[in-house]
């Protein structure tokens, strides 16, 4: 773990000492679009883009579900890193279900940022939309990633599946912001806290956020209604994360997912979705964060559980 500074890679962990214990995520640096228009600065292209991700990243994985659901496999490529972020930060190795860095051939995820920018000062996240004409990083946020995925190839895909349709942006956008305050950021807050104090106000607003979802879906499909959207894909990929890791790994133990019968059965429609349980690799999530977080992980024993079965029917049709 580590990060940039002035186009040097420096190996330190996250600072929560100037934050009375607490952990801050860092605002992502790059945040251009990609658009249909011919004219736009990145214009919708077939086989032009491409994606970095690791399987182990919920944020990452949002842009690998957009991709699926929006036909977007042959359009846009990827490259996936090793689920084991250790000392040089993400590095492509031959772990089974990684691979190469097909655009470079790089060890290391930080020499695509220099590659991009040599002097940059920023931490070596992914997701990352590439742009192969000009060798330039586009955006590395997945919330953005998302929406541009979600439209901007429609005329080369012909799918105009709308998961931010306009009747419904302010409450999508209301209750994304609830979910990644309280969920999305919320494990992590949990997690990565250095103090009981700033452990014991994440957990608290973390499982109060989860009792209101799950008030949410008592009464309806999906979370603003009748409507999958990108709300439901964005709190999915913590969902999923949750009974695997982040119960054990990030002490958010109050209860499991499982313990919520809405959640626990909308996750695993969200889950049974065409081309979803293909993002999902359970092997790279559970490997990567308790072998990589040594400081709270220090033995980097992964383990064996929880037995679950996704697969299984869902309840719920009668919503
Ligand atoms: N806001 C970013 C966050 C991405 C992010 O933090 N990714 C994590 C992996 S789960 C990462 O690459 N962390 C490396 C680091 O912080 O040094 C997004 O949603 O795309």
């Amino acid at each position: 773990m580590g990060l940039l500074v002035d186009g040097q890679w420096k190996d330190q962990w996250y600072d929560t000492k100037n934050n009375d214990g607490k952990f801050v995520r860092q605002d992502s640096k790059f945040r251009d679009v990609i658009e249909a228009s011919s004219d736009a600065k990145y214009p919708a292209e077939s086989g032009r883009y491409h994606l970095y991700v690791s399987l182990a990243c919920p944020w990452a994985h949002r842009t690998l579900i957009f991709r699926a659901l929006k036909g977007l496999e042959e359009h846009i490529s990827v490259s996936v890193v090793s689920p084991n972020m250790l000392e040089n930060g993400w590095e492509f190795g031959d772990y089974a279900g990684a691979t190469q860095d097909h655009i470079f051939g790089f060890d290391y995820m930080h020499q695509v940022y220099t590659k991009v920018k040599p002097d940059i000062t920023t931490r070596v996240t992914v997701p990352v939309l590439f742009d192969k004409k000009t060798q330039q990083i586009i955006n590395n946020e997945s919330a953005d990633i998302i929406r541009i995925l979600n439209t901007a190839f429609n005329d080369i895909t012909g799918n105009d599946v709308d998961y931010y349709p306009s009747d419904l942006h302010d409450q999508i956008d209301l209750i994304n912001s609830f979910v990644y305050d309280n969920i999305n950021n919320g494990v992590y807050k949990s997690g990565f806290a250095t103090t009981q104090e700033a452990y014991q106000e994440a957990v608290t607003n973390l499982f109060d956020a989860l009792d209101k979802v799950e008030d949410i879906l008592a009464k309806n499909r999906y979370l603003v209604g009748s409507r999958l959207t990108e709300a439901d894909w964005r709190l999915f990929t913590t969902l999923i994360r949750f009974d695997p890791v982040y119960v054990g790994h990030f002490k958010c133990n109050l209860k499991r997912i499982f313990d919520y019968p809405n959640i626990y059965n909308y996750m695993k429609e969200l889950y049974q979705n065409e081309g979803v349980a293909e993002t999902t690799n359970f092997d790279h999530i559970k490997q990567h964060y308790y072998y990589s977080h040594t400081m709270i992980n220090p033995t980097q024993v992964v383990p064996a559980g929880p037995v679950q079965d996704l697969k299984s029917p869902h309840t719920r049709g009668a919503l």
